[in-house]
């Protein structure tokens, strides 16, 4: 098994409006490891963005702790957990979020910028990283309106791996895109993980979920199933999709 990477212990995530409080997220011990592709499912409203955001340091949670290699990173205040954030995660999400008044280059160099001053160096791996995911010149001089929404998929998630982040974070990057765009998201992702890049990534789309070696499964802030893969190969699909539609069904998904 991976290098334990980023755990929760006993995290609760409580929303309040109008006097009523909603627990959405009830007490999850979630260990996620390195290098691997883990991806949480579960019904709509059942907590999965909650949990990426939680993880992320995108929101804090009411109690628990979130350690992500060895630190505690619930107790950061907001410029620590902005600099935890632009250090150490990549984000990806179903709305794309480019700046439009930027070429499509300069999208992903801004973001490289922000975190290593070394200019030639991120050209470099900005320029290697377009050629990887199949996104030309042409297109990479491009505005984010003059993309299809897959190149703009795809464009983000360079952006997203541009600081070569310890851990991938996504929440439904494909769930806004025709199969064949999605495809090739799916693709890109695959092909990162298995260089070494961790992920975690929300999903509600099967074809999605059978990339990962781990699908964890929430029902009402829980985790009421976990279901662990081999690593995705071409070569195993037809019997990972049996598992993972087999587990899916057993959660009454
Ligand atoms: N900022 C917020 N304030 C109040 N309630 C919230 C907030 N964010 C989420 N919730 C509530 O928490 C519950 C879980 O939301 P969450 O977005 O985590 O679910 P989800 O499993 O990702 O759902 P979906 O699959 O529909 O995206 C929902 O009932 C939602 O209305």
């Amino acid at each position: 098994m991976n290098k334990l990477f980023l755990q929760t212990k006993q995290l609760c995530k409580t929303f309040s409006s109008d006097g009523q409080q909603q627990h959405v997220l009830c007490n999850l011990d979630i260990d996620i490891y390195e290098g691997d592709f883990t991806i949480i499912m579960g019904s709509s409203g059942s907590g999965k963005t909650t949990l990426l955001y939680a993880l992320s340091g995108m929101d804090t949670p009411t109690l628990g702790k979130i350690i992500f290699q060895g630190t505690e990173i619930q107790d950061f205040n907001s410029d620590e957990l902005a600099n935890f954030r632009k250090k150490h995660c990549g984000f990806v999400f179903q709305n794309i979020y480019l700046l439009e008044n930027m070429s499509i280059l300069d999208n992903v160099l801004t973001a490289g910028y922000l975190v290593n001053n070394n200019k030639p160096e991120i050209i470099k791996r900005a320029k290697e990283l377009f050629l990887q995911v199949g996104l030309t010149e042409e297109i990479w001089r491009k505005f984010p309106s003059q993309l299809s929404g897959g190149e703009k998929q795809r464009a983000a998630l360079i952006r997203s791996l541009i600081n070569e982040p310890d851990i991938l974070f996504a929440d439904e990057p494909t769930g806004a895109l025709n199969s064949s765009s999605g495809k090739d998201v799916l693709d890109i992702l695959t092909k990162v993980n298995q260089k070494g890049q961790s992920i975690v990534m929300v999903t509600h789309d099967i074809k999605a979920a059978i990339r990962a070696n781990r699908i964890i499964y929430l029902m009402d802030g829980k985790v009421c199933g976990e279901l662990h893969l081999a690593k995705y190969s071409e070569a195993n699909m037809e019997e990972r999709s049996k598992k993972a539609r087999d587990f899916l069904q057993q959660n009454n998904w």
